[in-house]
């Protein structure tokens, strides 16, 4: 368990204090993965850091596994550090070693002096993250991909309970970025490590993230579990980010709508609720009519879900809306 106590930060500089993250308390479970979304400047890189102190708080209490990070002296910092591994945007090896040396890094700086250990421990790193037949390359001769990988490997050295990610996928083009995802989401189901990540991408935060918090300008706008925040945002910034994820509906929103008569409406799926026909069933009980204006059909981790925008008409459409509640559809009311 993550949990930030009233924790606060600014930094000082040119003589003055620049307030990075306003007061917050935030508690991130074992084994879950915790996505921190906000726009430049909103405080991710400060918030997750402050997890291995990397960054201190200006005030408050950060605990890791019931350990208070912000008590620890220098000999025990490091050694609690030691279970929390981080990636990073851009990669951060050491470009003169080959990638097996990249990994056993971490591995003798934690005292590990038998060879055939690291060895071993290093050939079961990179089989994990794919990359069993490059040890002996240096970080150049490989893809943005894959340099990650090694990030990952690396960041895995010495078996971490908690895994921090800093804007790993950023540099990535969309189908690395993908694959990267579902490496991360395999090692989070299979080491039933805690991922924390950090990204200006709700599609990320929709393809791996059970919970997510959104920043925006150092304060903690809106949280919940991603499939609430992604299907019913509340605040302006958490509209924008799912917007930015959901192109096609965006670029449509409301120009065709106002000639469309009708209530408009928007009827949201999840789970076992987009394997029933309820809508066809609900228009034929209730005699309403409907028009299909948008929709889609997608996952949100491994969460079926559709979300369809619909103009209704007819007496019963009332009727037809407590039906189709009664059979697990979420409605929301759009202004015309
Ligand atoms: N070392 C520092 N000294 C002074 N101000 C800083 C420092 N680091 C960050 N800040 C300020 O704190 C605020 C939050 O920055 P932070 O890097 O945490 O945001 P971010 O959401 O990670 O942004 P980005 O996505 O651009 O990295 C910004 O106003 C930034 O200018």
């Amino acid at each position: 368990m993550i949990r930030f106590v009233d924790v606060h930060k600014s930094y000082r500089a040119g003589g003055r204090d620049i307030p990075a993250l306003q007061r917050f308390n935030l508690d991130i479970a074992d084994g879950e993965v915790f996505g921190i979304i906000g726009l430049s400047g909103a405080g991710k890189s400060t918030l997750i850091r402050l997890i291995n102190l990397l960054e201190r708080p200006s005030g408050g209490q950060v605990f890791v596994d019931d350990v208070e990070m912000t008590a620890l002296a220098e000999p025990a910092l490091r050694a609690q550090r030691r279970r929390i591994g981080m990636i990073f945007q851009h990669f951060n090896l050491l470009a003169s070693q080959t990638v097996a040396d990249n990994v056993a890094f971490p591995i003798r700086l934690a005292g590990e002096r038998r060879a055939a250990v690291v060895r071993q421990r290093v050939e079961e790193l990179l089989a994990r993250v794919g990359l069993a037949d490059h040890a002996d390359k240096y970080p150049s001769q490989l893809s943005g991909g894959q340099k990650q990988r090694v990030g990952i490997a690396r960041a895995l050295a010495n078996r971490p309970s908690i895994l921090l990610c800093d804007e790993a996928t950023s540099a990535l083009d969309p189908q690395t970025t993908a694959s990267v995802l579902a490496l991360l989401a395999q090692i989070n189901r299979e080491l039933k490590l805690t991922i924390v990540l950090i990204t200006h991408e709700m599609d990320v935060v929709r393809r791996v993230c059970d919970r997510v918090a959104v920043l925006d300008g150092g304060a903690i706008v809106e949280r919940g579990s991603v499939a609430d925040v992604f299907l019913h945002p509340q605040h302006a910034t958490t509209k924008r980010f799912v917007n930015e994820a959901l192109p096609e509906e965006s670029a449509s929103a409301h120009v065709p709508y106002a000639q469309v008569p009708g209530r408009l409406l928007r009827l949201s799926f999840r789970g076992d609720a987009t394997m029933t026909p309820a809508l066809g069933r609900v228009a034929r009980e209730t005699g309403i009519d409907f028009n299909i204006l948008a929709g889609r059909i997608d996952r949100i981790k491994d969460l079926p879900y559709g979300q369809l925008t619909l103009a209704m008409q007819g007496d019963r459409v009332d009727a037809a809306l407590a039906a189709l509640r009664q059979a697990g559809i979420e409605i929301e009311e759009l202004p015309r």
